[in-house]
This record gives structure tokens, sequence and C-alpha cells, in this order.
């Protein structure tokens, strides 16, 4: 589904990730872990085709993106949830949402009613600014936005950053509930454990901008956690 391979990256003279390999197996669902500035965000940027690689290859759903730009994910099935969730706060809900639609090359007639059975909220809001939203319903619009484009492999940014508890859960469960009722292949940036273990069937560890470590969630450790992720 994803594969990553021999992937380098750099910002001006200092290389940020060395030979990143990553496989991401299709319907599975993946926590990339690390401490702060180790290079989560920025693979993730590099598999959006947000950043150029400076060599290496990204391939998704069979398709070599290595040097394709963001615009030919969401046609493909890839939806995407960024660190910080840049919702646009001067459009509405229901515009915020619309938005999506445009970046299909075939144009869809609206939002798929489904995003509202996982977000209810958002249907209540249609009409309110995605700036007077809170930080959790901002959180649940941005993760709905990259739904209305029925991806089959939704990536996501810490997405619990800032996010109270009963929120947090709920985005569990929609993440759980995605990956079973649609296979969705669910890649996670996440630095808290108890959600990276609720969520993550597999792991991949990084320190440094290499991956140190990967495989089943139950064989990430103690020696682990307190090599790589304890600060
Ligand atoms: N635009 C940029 N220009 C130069 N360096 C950058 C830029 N963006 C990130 N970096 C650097 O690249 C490294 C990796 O950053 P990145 O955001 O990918 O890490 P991260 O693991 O996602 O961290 P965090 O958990 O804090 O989000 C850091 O040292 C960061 O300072």
């Amino acid at each position: 589904m994803i594969k990553v391979s021999g992937l380098n990256q750099r910002y001006g003279g200092s290389q940020i990730l060395w030979d990143v390999d990553m496989h991401i197996p299709e319907g599975s669902r993946t926590c990339i872990m690390g401490r702060n500035g180790v290079g989560k965000t920025t693979l993730l940027k590099c598999m959006m085709g947000m950043l150029p690689s400076a060599s290496g290859s990204i391939h998704i759903n069979g398709e070599d993106l290595s040097r394709s730009g963001i615009e030919r994910r969401p046609n493909i099935g890839v939806g995407y949830v960024p660190q910080g969730r840049h919702i646009f706060g001067q459009l509405t809900v229901e515009e915020n949402l619309k938005v999506s639609l445009n970046c299909l090359r075939q144009k869809n007639k609206g939002i798929p009613e489904e995003v509202f059975t996982y977000f209810p909220v958002l249907k209540e809001m249609l009409a309110r600014r995605g700036g007077d939203l809170s930080g959790g319903q901002q959180q649940q619009l941005a993760i709905a936005r990259a739904l209305v484009l029925n991806p089959k492999v939704l990536i996501l940014d810490e997405p619990n950053e800032g996010i109270q508890p009963n929120i947090v859960q709920l985005i569990r469960d929609v993440l759980l509930a995605l990956n079973k009722e649609k296979n969705m292949t669910i890649v996670l940036v996440e630095q808290k454990l108890p959600f990276a273990r609720a969520v993550g069937e597999q792991f991949q560890l990084m320190e440094r901008g290499k991956v140190v470590a990967s495989g089943p969630m139950e064989n990430l450790d103690d020696k682990l956690i307190e090599s790589y992720l304890q600060v």
C-alpha cells in the first residue's frame, strides 16, 4: 500500500531523513513514533508530496509518487490531516468540507452524509465559521475534510495535540471504525503511548531521521520506550 524506499530529505544543508525504508500494508493501522524533532512530520510531508525528497522513492497504491506533488494524492485515495489542523477560519464548516471536493479530478456532487455519522457535531455547525469552533471541533472538521474524499489511506499528524479527553476517545473510536468498516489504512504520527497502543497494530520508531525499530505494537517494549520515546 505505502512503500518508502531509501528516502533522504534535506532542509538546505541539514539532512533530516536518512535512508528511510517503510512498508505499510493495506488495511493496517500504523503509528509512526519518536521524540520531538526526529523527522516524523517531514516524512509525512514527503509522503504527501509537500516536500521534495533528495533521493529515494515513495509508492502509494502501486503508483510511483516520488516526483509528483500533493495534488495527485486525493485522486488516488490518500487523505491527510496535518499537524495543527489548518482549518480555514473565515470559511464555514460546510465550505471547509467543500474545499476538499475541489481537489478531485472527477467532480463530486456533495459532502457524503457518512461524514456526519462519524462527527455528528459538524452537521449542527455547518453554517458556523471554522475559526469559531473549539479546538476539538476543529480537529473533527480536519479529519472530516479528509474523509470527504472517501480515502483508502488516511494519514494523520498528531491529531490529539491539545484536545480534551472525550474528543481524543471519539477520534480513537472513529479511526478504529474506519479501519474495521472500510478497511481504511491508517497512518498516524503519535507521541502519546496509550493512544498509539489503542489505535496502532504496527509501530515504526524513528530517531534522528532514521527508522530504528518497527513491528507489531506488542513488540514496543520498555527498552525501546526508554531508548527512543522517554524524554
Ligand atoms: N522548514 C524547515 N526548515 C528547516 N528545518 C526544518 C524545517 N521544518 C523542520 N525542520 C527541522 O527538521 C527536523 C525534523 O522536524 P519534524 O517536524 O519533521 O520532526 P517531528 O519528529 O515531526 O517533530 P515534532 O514531534 O516536534 O512535530 C527538526 O530538527 C526541525 O527543526
